[in-house]
């Protein structure tokens, strides 16, 4: 099966998936030079709205850890938005040292992670399967991670959760009360561009809304993702082996999409 490591990584996955050798793939690098602001962003401000408290399935897709946020009451509109998204799950790619990690990159620069919150257009689709199927069909807010020294308290509450899934196909419920907003940066300027799927089958039904401003996360934290493993409990192999150390897929070309900018 595909992941990222050197037989089944990014750049086989075209053999198997051949979306992913289309041209509106993501990742991509942003060219902050080739970011055109565009006004018709700046009056309809990204909108979203979360739940405090609601529960939660963590689980560990053999890929990373992804939460699924049945997403009755949410929602995420305006910006490059034209319908109201559901959040459907949210999930981190990272990497094996703190130099890589994040999916997108600004000008060629690396952060350590990348958190991912993907929606669907519930306003036009009966189902997320559905949506992804659609060019429309999902909305995926993208924001940078970095290192910082404290703990990031809201990240802290899934990470408390990660040795319970530590094998593929694990999970864990929770109800917790999560404040989305302290995931996301203060500052909403992001860069926005349709692209895909950054994992296989990598379809090409993502609206992409990456924020400018990184949010930290500790050293600590970001070795408690890297101790997921990519196997079941069952592969009994050596302790070191089968760890995800890293899941981001390097950047694809822009081509001639347009990469808009919003905010100060
Ligand atoms: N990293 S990402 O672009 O945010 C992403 C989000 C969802 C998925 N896939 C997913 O949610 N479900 C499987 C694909 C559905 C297509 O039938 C893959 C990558
Ligand atoms: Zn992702």
């Amino acid at each position: 099966d595909w992941g990222y490591t050197d037989d089944n990584g990014p750049s086989t996955w075209a053999e198997k998936y051949p979306l992913a050798a289309g041209a509106r793939q993501s990742p991509v690098d942003i060219d902050t030079s080739k970011a055109t602001s565009d006004n018709s962003l700046v009056d309809r401000e990204i909108d979203w709205s979360y739940p405090s408290n609601c529960s939660y399935r963590i689980v560990n897709t053999g890929y990373g850890w992804r939460v699924d946020t049945y997403g009755d009451d949410t929602a995420l509109s305006g910006g490059p938005l034209s319908e109201v998204y559901k959040l459907e799950q949210f999930h981190c790619h990272w990497g094996a040292t703190n130099d890589e990690g994040s999916e997108h990159t600004v000008d060629g620069k690396s952060y350590a992670a990348e958190l991912h919150l993907v929606h669907w257009n519930s306003e036009k689709y009966s189902s997320f399967k559905e949506a992804a199927s659609q060019p429309d069909g999902l909305a995926v807010l993208g924001v940078f991670m970095e290192i910082g020294n404290a703990d990031n308290a809201e990240l802290e509450k899934i990470i408390s959760l990660i040795p319970k899934i530590i094998h593929k196909g694990q999970d864990s419920q929770a109800s917790f009360d999560l404040d989305f907003g302290s995931l996301l940066p203060e500052s909403k300027h992001y860069w926005t561009y349709l692209g895909s799927l950054t994992t296989p089958p990598c379809n090409e039904c993502v609206i992409w809304t990456v924020f400018k401003e990184p949010i930290t996360i500790s050293e600590r934290q970001l070795e408690v993702f890297r101790s997921l493993k990519s196997v079941g409990e069952e592969d009994a192999i050596e302790p070191e082996e089968g760890k995800l150390v890293k899941n981001y897929r390097p950047p694809l070309p822009l081509g001639n999409r347009v990469l808009r900018e919003c905010g100060p």
